[in-house]
């Protein structure tokens, strides 16, 4: 049995909420374990200055701390799931899929308001072209503007006033503390969230049986099928973080509902569409029901829109 692990993570704020979280629940099942940090510097730290959305390669918060996990110099890491592409390196996997937070969207305003009463053409903060593509299509006037940073900056920018609203996740809101800001929570039927959003996703190396045993016990089974159709459907679309693409799975008595979202980037043509498959035993299945609902999608034209978007990109 092993004697210390370390942990990688980024070092934003909610990097380290997911990493310290992972820590403590694994020391109180653990006790024994020596379980210790390592702090990884990101080409999506360094570059915060170009707009996420443009920026176009993927796993930039994940790749610097997976070249660490390869050497060895790391026996997991903590990521949160939406932003680890769904193609995992060679050697490396997601063993854990951690209890999902609530998976929902929300709107940080000034005054409080709600989406259908912000002014016409407020200007709206956000990075992420699903959340672009899914309010445009609602509230096409609105001044959608690129924000970056962590999450702690980007509260400070919007309350130097530089927007009227912006929209996050439930889940780092909550996290970090700052739900006394929300203005409203954004139902799935407004707004589908990204694949993975609100799971940790915690990965280790293929072989490294012992670190994995471990780790284990921190995965969630209904999560797991959730998130791994989301990300089937995801990886079947060819689609990264940055597409707009919005997913939602919920798992019950073997019974997995998956909704999905493409869009275009301005909002103006919007796929909707939905998969139920019953009696599941496992995982994989869930992994066919995401492929199957990618393909649904395509048939009615995803195809199209996704290649468009990625020309222009
Ligand atoms: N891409 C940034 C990112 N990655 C994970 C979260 C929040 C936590 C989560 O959704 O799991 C966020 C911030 C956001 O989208 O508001």
């Amino acid at each position: 049995m092993k004697k210390q692990l370390i942990i990688g993570t980024r070092s934003s704020p909610l990097a380290l909420w997911q990493a310290e979280f992972t820590k403590t629940e694994l020391s109180r099942h653990f006790p024994e374990l020596d379980i210790k940090l390592k702090l990884v510097k990101t080409t999506g730290d360094v570059l915060l200055d170009s707009p996420l959305s443009k920026i176009g390669d993927m796993g930039l918060f994940t790749k610097d701390i997976e070249k660490h996990l390869i050497a060895k110099e790391i026996d997991l890491a903590v990521h949160s799931l939406k932003d680890v592409p769904t193609g995992t390196p060679e050697g490396l996997i997601i063993t854990s899929f951690t209890e999902r937070e609530d998976t929902r969207d929300v709107i940080i305003s000034k005054g409080g308001v709600k989406l259908k009463e912000l002014p016409a053409n407020a200007k709206m903060a956000t990075s992420s072209l699903r959340r672009m593509s899914q309010l445009l299509s609602l509230r096409p006037d609105l001044d959608i503007r690129d924000i970056r940073g962590n999450l702690n900056t980007r509260f400070q920018k919007f309350d130097a006033g530089e927007f009227d609203a912006m929209m996050l996740a439930y889940a780092g809101v909550y996290r970090l503390n700052f739900s006394d800001r929300i203005s409203e929570i954004l139902p799935h039927e407004v707004m589908l969230p990204a694949v993975g959003q609100g799971a940790l996703g915690i990965e280790t190396r293929v072989d490294d049986e012992q670190t994995r045993e471990i780790v284990r016990i921190l995965n969630h089974s209904n999560t797991e099928y959730c998130c791994r159709a989301e990300r089937a459907l995801l990886r079947h679309l060819q689609g990264g973080c940055q597409i707009p693409i919005g997913a939602y799975g919920s798992f019950q008595n073997g019974t997995l509902k998956l909704l999905a979202y493409v869009g275009s980037v301005d909002g103006k043509v919007g796929l909707h569409d939905e998969i139920t498959k019953t009696g599941l035993t496992s995982p994989e299945q869930a992994e066919e029901a995401g492929i199957a609902l990618a393909e649904k999608l395509l048939a009615q034209g995803a195809d199209a829109i996704l290649s468009q978007i990625r020309k222009t990109r």
